[in-house]
């Protein structure tokens, strides 16, 4: 298969309070490609999201599906790409279904209500990702990690009917236990490899990171420090340079397994 770019960012900068957060990054995605953008706590990932998705302000261009992102209307943005925050906002006292709904807003007219075929398909995508039973639940009263499977399921509402959408994930799995970690990204996959969605997300734990991008983008005090493959990005040299982390990286058949090693004068070293 013949990939295109996808997704080019050119230069992103953004200034906030005074202080320069991302300088001057440069990145492209393929189309149906899954990129995960990695790096130490501050480093600028959710920025860099936020601003490749024309949330906030940013100098530089970005091009997604070759149209720049800034020329695009509002509504034509909203149903070529999704972001889960990590924190998104939440309507007070709203139901899981209502708010998942809202997804469906770019694909109706303005003022119209939802179709059926709106509410089938949110139906359909809070099933996916095991939150069916929920529907009429107020979005305040579940747990975090069913909240979080709720903001991806209100993305993924969004995104469905659109050939070539863009998914990007802000540490979709923070929340999740390990089950649902896996469901969620297995599902991801699939959406992605079915109806060519291309990802970026951003994510902490580096083994299930390297499972799942083909690419990874090492961020580091707001600049690119590295990109490549898994076994590329996740070496244990860059990863204490970048992260203050002393790691062994284990290659395994699905990728790089990176586990934090004990230092030096820990009381329960490897027993030879
Ligand atoms: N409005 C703001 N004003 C000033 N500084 C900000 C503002 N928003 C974010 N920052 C700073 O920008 C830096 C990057 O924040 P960002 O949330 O993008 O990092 P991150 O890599 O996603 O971090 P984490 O892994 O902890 O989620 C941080 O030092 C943060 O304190």
């Amino acid at each position: 298969m013949t990939r295109h770019a996808h997704v080019t960012a050119d230069a992103v900068t953004v200034r906030l309070g005074g202080q320069l957060i991302v300088d001057e990054v440069s990145f492209h995605v393929d189309a149906g490609e899954w990129l995960t953008i990695i790096g130490p706590n501050g480093a600028g990932k959710s920025t860099l999201l936020a601003a490749v998705a024309g949330l906030i302000p940013a100098d530089g261009d970005v091009r997604v599906g070759g149209r720049s992102l800034a020329e695009l209307p509002r509504r034509v943005r909203a149903r070529a790409l999704a972001l889960v925050a990590q924190r998104p906002t939440q309507p007070p006292g709203m139901a899981v279904l209502d708010y998942v709904l809202l997804g469906r807003t770019p694909h109706m007219r303005p003022l119209g209500r939802e179709s059926r075929h709106d509410v089938d398909i949110a139906a359909s995508v809070c099933d996916r990702l095991d939150i069916g039973g929920f529907l009429d639940r107020d979005l305040d009263t579940l747990s975090g990690g069913e909240r979080q499977r709720v903001f991806l399921a209100r993305a993924l509402t969004q995104l469905s009917g659109t050939p070539d959408g863009l998914l990007m994930l802000d540490e979709p799995t923070s929340a999740l236990d390990i089950g649902h970690q896996q469901e969620v990204l297995e599902l991801v996959e699939q959406l992605r490899v079915d109806d060519g969605l291309t990802v970026v997300s951003t994510m902490h734990d580096l083994s299930i990171a390297g499972e799942y991008a083909d690419r990874m983008l090492l961020l580091s005090r707001g600049r690119v420090a590295a990109t490549g493959t898994p076994s590329e990005v996740l070496t244990e040299d860059a990863l204490e340079l970048h992260y203050g982390a002393t790691v062994r990286v284990v290659e395994s058949e699905w990728g790089p397994i990176v586990v934090p090693a004990r230092r030096a004068g820990g009381t329960r070293g490897p027993t030879t």
